[in-house]
């Protein structure tokens, strides 16, 4: 089986986690930002969260590196353009891209810049690669709230020809859901899409409430339906899709081992799972390495490889144009 010819699609891939270290080096030079090292091994160590992470937060330590030097229009552009290089060059024909707009503002970026930019990357890149994309828009939970409407706002100009949907990432508390009604609404108004982080470090609760609260659609990651019968049985009763990061969900301890990692499980069961990478470089790995280590683990077979692919593009914020497109990889 040769996994990097099949053709993939990632709907859950961070920005800021995936972005390449030599790049990083490269733009602390031009922007005079002070880095620990200017080797690209060291750089590299320092951004991968370590198999022996205790736990998301400590895995989410590792983004204030590649923030660093992501606070300039031509340093966002140009991270955008080389994901979807990086993600096209290994047969990625479709790449759903997120990151946090307030991240972004330390050195006076509007928000529309910050939006503007990312995109424009974006389209410069499926310009030059067979590869379609869109961004998504991610809140972090932990930080204030007085500035989300603003993020909505920013985004929704961008709507449909670039941005698709809303989504909140960071620590994952219990019962965070409740304090995101209204702004989820708001996005849904506007016209967003809705995924959310849940069920990663936190309970099979708090996916129930992100779907029946917040309207949630896809779900990411969602390891924690296992051991909840309401929340699998709501995901599976209303096709919300799972994004699943296995490599990932090992680094934050969702997980003990991709051996019981619940994929195949949830996949066989009827539950919608996609196999999508999170943080490429955070999670040192690429789509290749995901499909590859989920289908060794649990010997799918080609078909059932597509049959998860469909679900990819069946849940895609996609226009239906797109995914049209992306039907004609099927076999
Ligand atoms: O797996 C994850 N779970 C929750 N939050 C995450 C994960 N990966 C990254 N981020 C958070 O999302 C922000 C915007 O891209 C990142 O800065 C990081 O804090
Ligand atoms: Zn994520």
């Amino acid at each position: 089986m040769n996994h990097f010819n099949l053709p993939k699609i990632d709907l859950h891939c961070h920005l800021d986690g995936s972005v390449r270290p030599r790049t990083i080096i490269e733009l602390a030079h031009q922007q005079e930002v002070s880095l620990p090292s200017d080797n690209v091994d060291d750089i590299r160590a320092l951004m991968v969260a370590p198999p022996t992470c205790p736990n998301l937060d400590e895995y989410l330590k590792r983004f204030e590196l590649p923030l660093s030097v992501m606070q300039t229009e031509a340093a966002i552009k140009r991270i955008s353009f080389e994901l979807f290089e990086d993600a096209a060059l290994e047969n990625v024909k479709y790449l759903e891209v997120r990151f946090g707009p307030l991240l972004h503002l330390q050195q006076g970026l509007t928000l529309d810049q910050v939006i503007g930019s990312a995109v424009a990357g974006m389209k410069e890149a499926e310009q030059q690669y067979d590869i379609r994309g869109n961004y998504i828009l991610s809140i972090l939970r932990t930080m204030p709230k007085d500035r989300i409407d603003e993020v909505i706002d920013a985004g929704a100009r961008y709507l449909n020809q670039g941005v698709v949907a809303f989504d909140l990432a960071g620590s994952e508390l219990p019962g965070f859901s409740q304090e995101f009604i209204a702004y989820a609404d708001y996005a849904r108004q506007l016209g967003y899409r809705v995924t959310i982080h849940a069920g990663e470090q936190g309970s099979g609760q708090n996916v129930f409430d992100a779907v029946s609260l917040l309207g949630a659609e896809r779900i990411g990651h969602g390891i924690h339906i296992k051991g909840h019968p309401q929340a699998y049985q709501l995901v599976k009763a209303q096709s919300v899709a799972l994004e699943t990061c296995p490599s990932s969900n090992i680094q934050t301890k969702a997980v003990d081992d991709l051996a019981s990692h619940p994929v195949k499980a949830f996949h066989k069961d009827g539950v919608l799972i996609t196999i999508n990478t999170d943080n490429r470089t955070v999670s040192d790995t690429t789509m290749t390495d995901e499909v590859r280590k989920v289908m060794e683990e649990f010997n799918l077979s080609e078909d059932e490889y597509f049959e998860i692919y469909r679900v990819s593009v069946d849940n895609a914020f996609a226009s239906d144009e797109v995914k049209a497109h992306l039907l004609k990889y099927l076999p």
